[in-house]
């Protein structure tokens, strides 16, 4: 984590802050929660009345714990106060308009084979995700939106790839020549993780459509373009022309 102090703010304090806020303008809040909350989890794949197991004191507490917490915050905020709260579990996603430093696998490997860089995985690989692309996702946060579900619902594509198949899958789909290079593993990496969807499917009338090879054909198109673009082009910020006075220019 990057900054787990930020984290951890955000989650606790920043979903507090919304709730207080839903309390009193009378607002349905939309949690988005996370698969993290099931950690490390021993059972597969994972449902909603899954507990979780989670290390509480390891480098992805503040993440995890964090919103444990904001779902704990939202059901305590909707008995005692009446708020209207929908809880949504998001499983690994990806698309378009990720940033190039977002650091996740998915923009990782396609960016490093883009470039004929390693692809870098974590550990042995074996460790499993199932990802699913943005469109889903937003399509089913709508319609948990719409809907009068207030417990937690999973959102995610239960097609599950280890991280080593998944390299190799994106290095063919760009036609990159990397290597794949193994480095050491992330503590308390999950192992495995593949969302039951039973419960979308149920009492959303939802599930993902987009395959993963198109989604990922459309994050590659994106990332590629991306990288032409900071090739042909710089950006040089310039100051708005009211904050430049005249005769202050300094040549150092
Ligand atoms: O360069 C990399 C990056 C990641 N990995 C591995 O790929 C797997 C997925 O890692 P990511 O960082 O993309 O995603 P994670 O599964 O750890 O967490 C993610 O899933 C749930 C969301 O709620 C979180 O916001 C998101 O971070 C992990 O096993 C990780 O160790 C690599 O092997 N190489």
């Amino acid at each position: 984590m990057y900054n787990p102090i930020k984290t951890l703010k955000t989650n606790t304090i920043g979903t507090l802050n919304m709730l207080g806020l839903a309390k009193r303008v009378g607002a349905r809040l939309l949690l988005a929660s996370t698969s993290e909350v099931y950690g490390d989890p021993e059972v597969h794949p994972q449902s909603e009345d899954y507990w979780g197991h989670v290390n509480p004191i390891g480098p992805r507490a503040c993440y995890d714990e964090g919103k444990r917490v904001a779902e704990t915050m939202c059901y305590a905020y909707m008995k005692q106060e009446g708020v209207e709260v929908r809880v949504a579990r998001i499983f690994n996603t990806f698309g378009p308009r990720m940033h190039m430093n977002d650091g996740r696998v998915v923009s990782n490997f396609i960016l490093q084979a883009l470039q004929g860089e390693p692809l870098t995985v974590y550990g042995s690989g074996s460790q499993t995700r199932a990802f699913q692309y943005v469109s889903d996702l937003v399509n089913g946060l709508v319609a948990l939106m719409n809907s009068n579900v207030s417990s937690p619902v999973n959102l995610g594509n239960p097609e599950e790839h280890t991280i080593l198949e998944f390299a190799q899958l994106i290095k063919n789909l760009v036609g990159s020549g990397s290597e794949i290079q193994f480095l050491s593993e992330a503590q308390d990496d999950p192992q495995k993780r593949k969302p039951d969807i039973k419960k979308a499917k149920l009492m959303l009338g939802w599930e993902p459509v987009v395959p993963l090879e198109e989604g990922l054909n459309k994050a590659i198109h994106y990332f590629r373009k991306e990288l032409e673009y900071q090739a042909n082009n710089q950006y040089i910020p310039k100051p708005k022309p009211a904050r430049i006075k005249k005769g202050r220019t300094r040549h150092n």
